[in-house]
């Protein structure tokens, strides 16, 4: 039975968990695709931004498996948002892993933007893409530079709910975990040897103070990703996920109201169809 037969018919396995087995072929899968991104572009390794949390963390220790740790290159980027906390986490996770990596400090650049716009500066959302922009650039400079690939960090329930900054941390050349749910990515995390402290940490783009994901998208992770997995991307109505999940009606409407005003950032910027060729 596959698992849409099994959820219409009643048997849910509204578990999202992969296997042991199952994390192990993910493993391998994830493994091969950076090995082969990188190949096909010709370059050297990797660059990726190094946040102290759980996604970058993930494709941290997936990135020296596939291209060994010599041939990766983390970026640890504050801003005076960041805490002392994930910010010493990040640089835990480059020497836990022995790879090379830089502390860039990117709050006197984002000044110099909040300088030229000062009306914009007190806008958390318009600031905060400052840092997450600014993040793109020096991977990029950095990636241009040594010969290397920008690798992205974004999950699957941030990729459909459009939870994500358009050319900041989406300005990237792959995304190795972009099909994994958010309690995905734990569980793999967690097989990859990362540490609990570290996989439970609450999930915050650090774009002004407190801000948390959940608090932001108004649903915790567990929630979001199985109506996701049942509804946007699987083949339930609306009534049958809230008959199936501890969730309520408007939870449900919430995610496709994120799913459906965040397609825009999932394609490419639209042109007006050639009248003359
Ligand atoms: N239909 C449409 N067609 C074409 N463009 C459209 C559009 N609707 C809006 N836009 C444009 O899109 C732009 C707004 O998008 P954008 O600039 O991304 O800004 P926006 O989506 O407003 O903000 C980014 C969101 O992602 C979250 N985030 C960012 C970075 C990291 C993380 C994390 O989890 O770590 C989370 C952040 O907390 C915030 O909620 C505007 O220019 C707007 O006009
Ligand atoms: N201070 C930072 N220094 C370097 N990179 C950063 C920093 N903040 C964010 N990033 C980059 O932006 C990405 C997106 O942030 P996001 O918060 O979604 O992921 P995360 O911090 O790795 O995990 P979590 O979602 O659990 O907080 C990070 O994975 C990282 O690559
Ligand atoms: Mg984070």
């Amino acid at each position: 039975m596959t698992t849409d037969q099994a959820v219409l018919e009643g048997d849910a396995p509204l578990d999202l968990r992969l296997s042991e087995a199952e994390l192990e072929s993910t493993r391998e899968h994830l493994v091969s695709f950076l090995r082969d991104v990188v190949d096909e572009a010709g370059a050297k390794g990797a660059v990726l931004g190094l946040s102290g949390g759980i996604d970058s963390t993930t494709v941290a220790y997936l990135a020296v498996e596939a291209l060994g740790a010599e041939n990766v290159h983390g970026l640890v980027m504050p801003s005076v948002v960041n805490t002392e906390d994930n910010m010493s986490d990040a640089e835990w996770v480059a020497q836990e892993l022995e790879i090379e990596y830089d502390v860039v400090e990117i709050q006197p650049i984002a000044e110099t933007f909040f300088d030229t716009f000062p009306e914009a500066a007190d806008d958390r959302t318009a600031a905060g893409n400052v840092y997450v922009r600014t993040r793109a650039v020096l991977n990029y400079f950095v990636a241009n530079h040594e010969n290397k690939v920008v690798l992205g960090t974004g999950n699957r329930s941030e990729a459909l709910t459009g939870y994500f900054t358009k050319y900041g941390d989406q300005a990237v050349d792959c995304n190795p975990i972009g099909n994994l749910y958010k309690q995905q990515v734990r569980q793999l995390a967690s097989s990859l040897g990362v540490p609990d402290g570290l996989v439970a940490k609450t999930p915050s783009a650090e774009m002004w103070a407190g801000q948390t994901d959940e608090e932001e998208m108004g649903l915790d992770y567990d929630t979001l990703d199985a109506v996701l997995a049942l509804h946007v991307d699987g083949p339930l109505s609306t009534a049958a996920t809230v008959r199936h999940l501890d969730v309520t009606e408007s939870q449900v409407e919430r995610v496709v109201e994120l799913y459906e005003r965040s397609a825009h950032k999932r394609r490419m910027p639209p042109a007006p169809e050639p009248l003359h060729r």
